[in-house]
């Protein structure tokens, strides 16, 4: 039996993947307070996009007509397996330069481990994961920062340059857009059924493991000015701050909405995420469910790890969830 399965990752880990962020609202109040602020020296470049509108990647414009993007995203272990959890984690972290429309140009690793208890080599294999999707992506990986941790962390700080003037915003919404949705939702209550129960679901993990790049590639050639990759906020929460920072409704179909076999079986078996449950209350208030069951609304609240873009357009064989219309009493509204 190889390292790798002689340990359970997700046994050593509160919560996985994306579901371990800071909910939403407690880490919006977290960094209100450093919006605005700016470099006492002179900057090196324009701020293009920061804190502001609580996109996916900072971007700033530099020389020769570019934009250098910044990211980092790092989290516990969503799957079993150290390799796939180091795929997962790099396609993860590369998704936010995607999501703005860049293309990814060098990675640092962020690396958390609890090295009194699991071994080195399994360590390596995260990282090795980790390597082998940024070098797919056609991304350096070049250093990195490794601590000592009670619980398992891998991630990377991923640094990407744009065009900026065809960067993907979350505030460039329209009434009017179409909105798509380039991988199927489901993943949240899948990993956290697989963290109890030890099933794999290679379905879950194809679509973890899979680039948002040449959905971005095909949005930003299509002249697509808004969108956010669909992470732990779920499609509800991620939804909701484009339709806020837009200015714009949106509205969901959610009879229209993609999700991985086994989901809706998971969901009734009770394989919730808290994470999910947090990020239906966070928008509820701003949101008008009245049309479906309370299940339903979570299934669309699950929590997401590397999850696909949202789109305010459309894209050859990309399903339409829903649209954008003028801002209306709810800021979300979802239509059975
Ligand atoms: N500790 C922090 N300090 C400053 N800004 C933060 C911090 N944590 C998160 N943010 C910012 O808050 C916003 C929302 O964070 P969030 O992690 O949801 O975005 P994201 O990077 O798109 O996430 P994901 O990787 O899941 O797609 C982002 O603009 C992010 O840069
Ligand atoms: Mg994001």
């Amino acid at each position: 039996m190889s390292t790798t399965m002689e340990y359970r990752l997700t046994q050593y880990a509160h919560g996985g993947g994306c579901a371990c962020k800071i909910p939403p609202g407690e880490l919006e109040e977290l960094v209100k307070g450093l919006a605005g602020a700016s470099p006492v020296e002179s900057p090196a470049g324009e701020l293009l996009v920061g804190l502001d509108g609580g996109d996916d990647a900072a971007a700033v414009r530099i020389e020769n007509g570019l934009a250098l993007l910044a990211t980092a995203d790092f989290f516990t272990p969503v799957v079993d397996n150290a390799y796939d959890f180091g795929r997962i984690a790099a396609a993860n972290a590369l998704s936010d330069i995607y999501a703005m429309g860049g293309r990814p140009v060098v990675a640092v690793n962020l690396l958390g481990w609890p090295r009194d208890v699991l071994p080195a080599s399994l360590a390596a294999e995260v990282l090795r994961g980790g390597v082998s999707v940024a070098h797919a992506a056609g991304c350096h990986v070049a250093g990195g920062h490794s601590i000592d941790d009670p619980e398992p962390k891998y991630g990377m700080a991923v640094t990407g340059v744009a065009s900026p003037s065809q960067l993907l915003r979350n505030d460039a919404g329209r009434a009017g857009l179409p909105l798509s949705l380039t991988k199927p939702l489901g993943v949240g209550i899948l990993n956290n059924r697989h963290k109890s129960t030890g099933e794999v679901f290679p379905e879950a993990v194809a679509s973890m493991v899979a680039l948002n790049r040449s959905a971005s590639v095909a949005a930003v050639e299509a002249g697509i000015a808004c969108a956010t990759d669909v992470t732990g906020f779920g499609l509800l929460g991620h939804l909701y701050k484009l339709a806020r920072a837009s200015g714009v409704t949106a509205v969901v179909s959610a009879a229209a909405v993609p999700y991985l076999a086994g989901a809706r079986e998971s969901l009734a078996a009770g394989y919730v995420s808290g994470g999910s449950r947090r990020n239906l209350e966070w928008v509820a208030p701003y949101a008008d469910l009245s049309a479906v069951s309370s299940d339903e609304a979570l299934l669309l609240a699950d929590a997401q790890t590397s999850g696909g873009l949202l789109l305010a357009g459309e894209l050859p064989g990309v399903p339409v969830i829903g649209e954008l219309v003028p801002r209306q009493e709810h800021v979300l509204v979802v239509r059975s």
